[in-house]
């Protein structure tokens, strides 16, 4: 039944971009071996149904640039499944934006937030806007566009767009505005908003600690292992990234690299984040090359100089390896060099970063791997907090937030491992994952009906 699934998609997939089928077979070939478990799967055409998308929404986005010319960019929003509650998923603005990379993330997302175990469905929208080089108030008409177009299909029980690549509470907050012009209501429809209006404390950091909560929750269980004085690689640079170096540091690891598409910094010493920051954060997108002019002793590798089969970022030696940055950044090639390097963990910050054959070698060769959708879930629980606060008009402290965190993502990692070890696939978090994630999305449809 797998098989005839995926010659279907493969048939209708009209793109050369085969993201979305590369996450969807990982997950059917977890599922493969439960699908007969419950013959209400078969009876109410689950894996069929859960594959498409509920709606894929596509519109055209208009805007002045500073110049006063005409622009036109591509929106989507792909509302994918809603069974658990309202849709919920980020927005990306990126030049490489196409449909079929937000259905991957969006099916991604599905999975994702029912392992958090709260009541949100998975979407994911955004556009091939490019805010490299744009000024702040060109990006700003561009978000109020992205808005009118997008307003109707979304609301605070019906679809609650966040941040992803290349939108931050910056965007949130000037999407938010136009929403609020155009409808006067003020509710919770996007999340990841400033906390100066409707923002939780700490959604900016939530993907990032969620990740660093997870891996020291696993390293703990699995062998014994903290993260004290641990050297570890990540790559990336922005909110994701940023947010798992500080509180690797906090934790007492030593996080040696960081990167971005141009090239890797390597620093011995320790990544110091304020360099970091004043190259990446606030809309800034300066080449990490700035951080090796600054800090003696630091090393920059452009991508132009290293095999391009493999990212430099993955060449040093470490004990754990967070990759943070984007889809597919870290190879077959990559694998290898970690394994001979000494990792013994590798925990996914981004969505999809690792390539399936470089999966499955870490798993043959005993290194602790970790999907994205479960320890990168921090990130969406947080924005659910948010969506609680804004809906009960409350505001949380920091500690509440954080604690909530941090006891979540130790949720998701127990759902992950015990799942695995009930389906005899000890210590393969993928296909805990999953299962896990899929059991209630499935029991959700089923007893929705038809
Ligand atoms: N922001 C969030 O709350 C969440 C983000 N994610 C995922 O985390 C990843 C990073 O997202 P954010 O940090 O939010 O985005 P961001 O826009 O803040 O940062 C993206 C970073 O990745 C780097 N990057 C992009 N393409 C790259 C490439 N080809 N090679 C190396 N580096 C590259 C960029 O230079 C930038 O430093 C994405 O996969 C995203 O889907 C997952 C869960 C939640
Ligand atoms: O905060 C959210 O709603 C979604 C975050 C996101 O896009 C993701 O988890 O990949």
């Amino acid at each position: 039944m797998v098989e005839k699934i995926l010659a279907n998609l493969e048939k209708s997939n009209c793109s050369t971009d085969d993201t979305f089928l590369q996450a969807v077979s990982e997950v059917l070939a977890s599922l493969e071996p439960i699908i007969k478990s419950d013959s209400r799967y078969e009876q109410f055409a689950i894996l069929e149904r859960l594959v498409t998308p509920d709606r894929i929404i596509q519109f055209k986005i208009q805007w002045l640039d500073d110049n006063n010319n005409v622009q036109i960019n591509n929106g989507y929003r792909i509302q994918f499944n809603n069974s658990l509650g309202p849709y919920k998923g980020g927005l990306r603005f990126h030049p490489s934006v196409n449909i079929n990379i937000l259905k991957f993330l969006a099916f991604e997302q599905i999975f994702k937030n029912s392992l958090t175990g709260l009541p949100v469905g998975g979407a994911k929208g955004g556009s091939d806007f490019d805010p490299k080089g744009k000024s702040e108030f060109e990006i700003m008409r561009f978000c109020h566009a992205f808005m009118r177009e997008l307003h109707t299909y979304i609301g605070a029980r019906i679809d609650v767009p966040a941040g992803d690549i290349g939108v931050g509470s910056r965007e949130i907050g000037y999407l938010f505005g136009e929403y609020k012009h155009i409808t006067k209501n003020y509710d919770g429809v996007l999340s990841g908003k400033p906390y100066a209006f409707g923002g939780s404390l700490l959604r900016p950091q939530a993907t990032g600690y969620g990740v660093v909560y997870f891996a020291r929750e696993m390293l703990s269980q699995e062998l014994q292992e903290s993260l004290e004085g641990k050297v570890c690689t990540v790559s990336g640079a922005g909110n994701v990234a940023i947010h798992t170096i500080e509180k690797l540091q906090q934790l007492g690891a030593l996080v040696v690299t960081a990167s971005d598409s141009d090239g890797t910094i390597y620093d011995p010493r320790g990544i110091d984040l304020t360099v970091v920051r004043e190259l990446k954060e606030n809309g800034r997108r300066l080449s990490l090359s700035g951080y090796a002019d600054r800090i003696p002793g630091s090393v920059y590798t452009s991508k132009n100089d290293y095999p391009a089969q493999g990212h430099a970022v993955w060449q040093y030696p470490c004990f754990a390896a967070f990759p943070c940055a984007t889809q597919n950044e870290l190879s077959l090639f990559d694998a290898k060099s970690l394994i001979e390097n000494g990792c013994v963990a590798v925990i996914e910050g981004a969505n999809m970063p690792t390539a399936p054959d470089a999966i499955e070698l870490f798993q043959r060769e005993g290194v602790l791997f970790s999907p994205g959708k479960a320890s990168n879930a921090g990130g969406v629980s947080v924005s659910e907090f948010e969506m609680s606060q804004n809906a009960s008009m409350e505001k949380w402290d920091f500690d509440k937030v954080d604690r909530k965190l941090d006891e979540l993502m130790r949720q998701i990692y127990k759902r992950v491992s015990l799942t695995a070890k009930e389906y005899g696939v000890e210590r393969n978090f993928v296909d805990g994952a999953n299962i896990a994630a899929f059991k209630r999305v499935a029991e959700a449809m089923i007893l929705e009906g038809v």
